[in-house]
């Protein structure tokens, strides 16, 4: 007798194993990453997904709160072929419904065939099929989270200092702790500001630069961020990771969509269209750059073609959609932040203050 199941939006119920009881839903999404199980279960632009992971062991060297990318748990619930006790009593411990014992391989071609869909998991000692089913018919689509930035964000400002070479106004849309601290290693001093901040509470910042971070859901709920990224788009550098590139893309003029099933990993290939180079990134997302509006394409994914990376000399824009900062992943990309802060310390809109 099973004590979980996994029901899928396209009626299959899957049997596993409860490693963490409750019942949840989400859209399911999958990782292909092999190590990093703690940075990913950490990382804010989880929330409200299920996650994946199509390693088979996930738990083998512990968890250490050092390697965490925020203070919880951020996906709504953990699926993998088999989870270590370490694992299974984190995630117990924070009241994430976690699963094993489940032949992950074909939830993965299942997502890969037919798309993110929605899930809903139901797991522990009374847990029925049933449960499953009214937790998968309960989930909301991705972007009728409107408000998911709430989930995520800071409420109120909070200052990292890093050595006061530059200042970053960070519009925490659910900011990994690794990009505020690539900052601050680099000399920056970070004001980490709400998702939903006001032009006057940026201004208050005096900040060299603006920098929209990764985060949850669809960005074309960010409406507040978008606002301040169009208020200050030719006055001030403007920079973003992941869902950042997304909300600054749209707010200039262009727009994203959604794709089938996303990049989650830490092995996608991208090239650098001016160096014609290609270095291997770490990707969490689900949404991409469709039309890029005044910004011109400097890189892109080798597999799919999509659009990595974004800048504009004109208006001193520099963005990503994969992760630089890494955690968990390569490193290779590091050198993203040192160009973001050169152009924070050298745009002329600044100099000219
Ligand atoms: N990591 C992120 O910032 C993700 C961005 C956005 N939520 C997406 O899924 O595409």
């Amino acid at each position: 007798m099973s004590d979980a199941y996994i029901a899928l939006a396209d009626g299959r119920v899957l049997e596993a194993r409860a490693r963490a009881p409750g019942r949840t839903r989400g859209e399911l999404v999958f990782t292909t990453a092999y190590t990093g199980y703690e940075e990913s279960l950490t990382d804010p632009s989880y929330a409200e997904q299920i996650l994946t992971f199509s390693y088979p062991l996930i738990g083998n060297y512990g968890v250490r709160s050092e390697r965490f990318e925020s203070d919880s748990v951020r996906p709504n619930a953990a699926i993998a072929r088999e989870l270590t006790d370490d694992v299974a009593e984190w995630l117990a411990g924070e009241d994430v419904p976690a699963v094993d014992h489940v032949d992950t391989r074909e939830i993965v071609t299942t997502v890969r065939e037919e798309g993110a869909m929605a899930c809903g998991i139901a797991a522990g000692p009374d847990a029925t099929p049933e449960d499953a089913v009214a937790e998968m018919e309960a989930c909301e689509p991705m972007s009728d989270h409107v408000d998911i930035g709430a989930q995520v964000s800071v409420t109120e400002p909070t200052v990292h200092e890093g050595g006061g070479d530059a200042t970053v106004a960070l519009l925490d849309c659910g900011a990994k702790g690794s990009i505020i601290s690539s900052l601050t290693e680099r000399g920056a001093d970070v004001h980490v500001l709400p998702y939903d901040a006001t032009p006057e509470d940026v201004a208050d910042v005096d900040p060299d630069v603006l920098f929209v971070s990764n985060g949850p859901g669809d960005p074309e709920n960010f409406v507040a961020a978008q606002t301040v990224v169009d208020e200050f788009a030719g006055d001030l550098p403007l920079a973003g990771i992941c869902l950042g590139q997304q909300v600054i893309t749209s707010a200039l003029g262009g727009s994203t969509e959604k794709m089938a099933f996303g990049h989650r990993g830490v092995n996608q290939p991208v090239k650098d269209l001016r160096t014609d180079k290609v270095v291997m990134t770490t990707q969490n997302h689900g949404y991409t750059v469709d039309d890029t509006g005044p910004l011109e394409v400097t890189q892109v994914n080798v597999n799919d073609d999509t659009v990595e990376g974004l800048d504009s000399e004109e208006l001193d824009v520099i963005t990503r959609q994969y992760h630089p900062e890494a955690n968990p992943g390569p490193h290779d990309s590091l050198g993203f932040f040192d160009e973001v802060l050169e152009l924070a310390r050298s745009a002329p809109s600044v100099a000219a203050d």
